[in-house]
């Protein structure tokens, strides 16, 4: 191993201080470093670097330990600025591991399927431009893959560990670059490929822990704690990561600092995205519609809290669920860490790319359930209808409102009225993916479900659930 063993981060968002630099500053053995990559955040690299590279971590809730500095992180670049040296950073000998969070969108699959998305836009342009380290790529896959396309030449083997909530999001990962390998120049693309197959892991991982936003608070809470911190990460004390044991070189001991190795990862991802992350949208498009801003306001709400236990029971029987987990124990807790008011988490951003997020959580159980009997599902049904109004319809205060990229066209597609909105999006534009365009009935029943969120209101809707 290198002197320095170093992993280089993709997406320096608040997740990956909170998640991936802790168990990495904690484990046991040689140190590791991380040069972490924001996308174009020019002003929190600069903010970093003002600060030595250090910042504080806020727990907030029940069993919060005392906010801790993090340093682990020794190095920032900014993608859109320099990518020649984010290249050069994932090419060096030093680097072993490469980690990303950067969201679910980020990755580039085609909607609703497992497939780069070739026609989004600056795919195909990156793969032509990929020869020009200078270039600024559009997407961050092409980042990644023009650094693996310079460290090829070397043939030094790395681990590429994906860290979104995405199912499979290894599997996935290794799939995408070799799709993406095949629009490069022969020469290129052969190369990449050939240095995936032979040198390069993609382990499945399920990551969680309900890191928030940094808001005003969280920097007092650190001023508090002496941390002079503009840019502290809030999260909750719990945290997990279950993680393949499949590196390619090597990488920290992060089972020494609480990391998981297991080989039944796909089931824990299923646990996550269907139990925890669906709930989690669910008391978002909820809560958003009741007026709400916080997670934790629709947590403690009896109709919306009883809404999302029914989501949970209408998830549960489509998971395997891993070798001695209890569902029950799992679910209750997470209404214990969703309740947690004082995290600041909101609706606005856990609803935020709903229709990137739903194709992972909504299309499986629906079809689960269509085969088992039950072609419309009340939950899944409430979940994608409250979706489609928050979306669509909802009159939130600005900062309310969730980023949401097929909010165009599902505007445009209601122009021909609340009643037809469902079918034209989910089924004739796919909007939630190939799957769920040909469940017709759950497609009626979120339709009929729309129509009585708009015409009666979301009490009334709650009650007659
Ligand atoms: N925050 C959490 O509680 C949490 C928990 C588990 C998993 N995650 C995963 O981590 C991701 C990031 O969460 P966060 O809290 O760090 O968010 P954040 O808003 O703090 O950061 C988002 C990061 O993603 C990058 N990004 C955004 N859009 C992108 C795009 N189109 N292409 C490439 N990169 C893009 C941004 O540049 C930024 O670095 C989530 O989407 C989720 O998949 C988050
Ligand atoms: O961005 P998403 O929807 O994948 O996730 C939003 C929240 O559900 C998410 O951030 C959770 O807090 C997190 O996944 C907990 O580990």
């Amino acid at each position: 191993m290198t002197e320095q063993p170093r992993i280089v981060h993709l997406g320096l968002g608040n997740f990956h201080r909170a998640h991936q630099a802790v168990y990495t500053a904690d484990a046991a053995g040689q140190p590791w470093r991380i040069t972490a990559v924001a996308r174009s955040n020019r002003q929190l690299v600069e903010t970093l670097k003002a600060q030595n590279m250090s910042y504080t971590i806020v727990e907030v809730g029940p069993g919060a330990a005392e906010p801790r500095r993090m340093t682990v992180i020794d190095r920032a670049l900014v993608a859109k600025d320099e990518p020649a040296a984010v290249r050069a950073a994932i090419a060096d000998p030093e680097c072993h591991v490469v980690t990303l969070t950067i969201t679910e969108k980020g990755y580039g699959y085609k909607p609703g399927s497992s497939d780069l998305d070739v026609e989004a836009a600056g795919v195909r342009e990156d793969a032509a431009g990929l020869g020009d380290a200078d270039r600024v790529p559009t997407t961050m896959l092409a980042v990644l893959a023009g650094g693996l396309l310079d460290r090829a030449d070397s043939g030094n083997p790395i681990t590429l560990v994906s860290c979104d909530n995405v199912g499979h999001n290894g599997t996935g990962l290794g799939r995408l670059l070799r799709q993406f390998a095949a629009l490069l120049p022969a020469e290129q693309g052969d190369k990449l490929t050939a240095y995936l197959d032979a040198s390069v892991s993609t382990p499945n991982t399920m990551v969680d822990r309900i890191v928030p936003a940094t808001t005003d608070k969280h920097r007092d809470m650190a001023a508090e704690a002496g941390f002079e911190d503009q840019i502290p990460v809030p999260g909750e004390p719990f945290t997990m990561w279950v993680l393949e044991d499949d590196f390619a070189g090597p990488h920290p001991d992060w089972a020494s600092s609480g990391a998981i190795l297991s080989d039944q990862v796909d089931r824990y991802e299923l646990v996550k995205l269907r139990l925890l992350n669906a709930a989690n949208s669910m008391l978002a498009y909820l809560g958003l519609l009741n007026g709400g801003t916080f997670i934790a306001e629709g947590a403690v709400n009896d109709a919306i809290k009883a809404a999302t236990w029914q989501l949970g029971e209408e998830m549960q029987p489509t998971i395997t669920l891993p070798d001695g987990f209890d569902p029950i124990d799992y679910r209750k807790e997470l209404f214990v860490r969703f309740s947690n008011l004082e995290l600041g988490h909101t609706c606005q951003q856990v609803g935020s790319d709903g229709s990137a997020k739903l194709t992972q959580r909504v299309p499986g159980p629906v079809a689960w359930h269509a085969e088992h009997g039950d072609p419309a599902p009340k939950a899944l049904v409430l979940l994608t209808a409250a979706w489609l109004a928050a979306v669509v319809y909802a009159d939130l205060p600005e900062g309310n409102v969730p980023d949401e990229p097929a909010r165009d066209l599902l505007k445009q597609l209601a122009e021909g009225g609340v009643d037809q909105l469902a079918k034209a999006a989910l089924v004739d534009h796919a909007v939630l993916g190939p799957q769920l365009a040909e469940q017709t009935a759950f497609v009626e029943a979120v339709s009929a479900q729309l129509v009585a969120l708009q015409e009666k209101g979301l009490a009334a809707v709650l009650a007659d659930f």
